[in-house]
């Protein structure tokens, strides 16, 4: 695998192996990630991109079975073995899914959601952290004059923006993205896309995504993984250019997956 020079790292997984059961889901995965860039995960149907991603703020350790050997250095910190809060880690390491998942409530209490659980009760406080994590994803002036409107209510595009908005209230250091567009149509995903390019400014983003255009869009770095393996991890351009791998370059040119 082709190696990264740059040195600010939020994140330094070494060595990371993932069971479920007997099963080896991800195989001595070595993966710096670095502040204030955004970094896609490529690779076919089942390789690990989503085991992976619900590593980096252990949401994997939600499901049954799953066992883990090696590092997951998260500021230093080793989240594998050192003793981790994880409501804070989840605080500072925020997560948007496949689809945006509105609780059934109000578009301003799905925003308040985050704040309320850390103890915010002031309405003025809550109301400025509302309005600007609206502003901070473009939707602001879409849902201003119906804040009490329910979520469920808004369109697919318009949800995810809500779910990543609800993201942002806990002001995390690090955004994971699940495959965050799959479910929407051509122009709510380019809205999410041009958000990720301006979110960049103060987040460093992770984002799942099967889509190749979307990684050479919005991505500083590529990682590809194939059987549980990060194949290549490098520079978008030089991965979407002059692969080091020949299987990255038989998978972006389309001859499997
Ligand atoms: N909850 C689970 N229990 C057992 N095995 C699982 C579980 N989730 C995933 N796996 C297995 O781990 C491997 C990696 O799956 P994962 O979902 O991470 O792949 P992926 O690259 O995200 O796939 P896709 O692109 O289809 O979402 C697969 O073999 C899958 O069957």
């Amino acid at each position: 695998m082709s190696t990264l020079t740059t040195t600010e790292r939020v994140f330094d997984v070494k060595d990371l192996n993932l069971w479920y059961g007997d099963n080896l889901a991800l195989k001595s995965i070595n993966f710096p990630i670095h502040y204030n860039e955004v970094t896609a995960i490529i690779g076919p149907s089942g390789c690990g991109k989503s085991t992976f991603i619900k590593t980096l703020n252990l949401m994997i350790n939600m499901i049954p079975g799953v066992k883990m050997s090696g590092e997951i250095n998260y500021r230093g910190k080793n989240i594998l073995s050192d003793k981790v809060d994880l409501v804070e880690l989840r605080k500072n390491v925020g997560m948007v899914f496949q689809k945006g998942n509105p609780f059934p409530q109000s578009i301003y209490d799905n925003v308040a959601y985050g704040p309320r659980i850390h103890g915010l009760k002031k309405k003025q406080e809550l109301d400025e952290i509302i309005e600007k994590s609206l502003i901070d994803v473009a939707l602001w002036d879409e849902v201003k004059d119906r804040l009490n409107a329910p979520a469920m209510g808004l369109s697919g595009g318009q949800q995810q923006r809500l779910c990543i908005a609800r993201a942002l209230t806990t002001k995390p250091e690090v955004l994971l993205m699940d495959e965050p567009t799959s479910a929407l149509d051509p122009i709510s995903t380019s809205k999410i896309e041009e958000l990720i390019f301006e979110l960049k400014e103060k987040y460093t983003i992770v984002i799942v995504t099967h889509n190749m255009q979307q990684a050479s869009r919005v991505s500083d770095k590529t990682a590809f993984f194939l059987m549980g393996e990060l194949i290549e991890l490098d520079d978008t351009t030089k991965v979407f250019s002059q692969p080091y791998d020949q299987r990255t370059e038989d998978y972006i040119s389309g001859r499997f997956g």
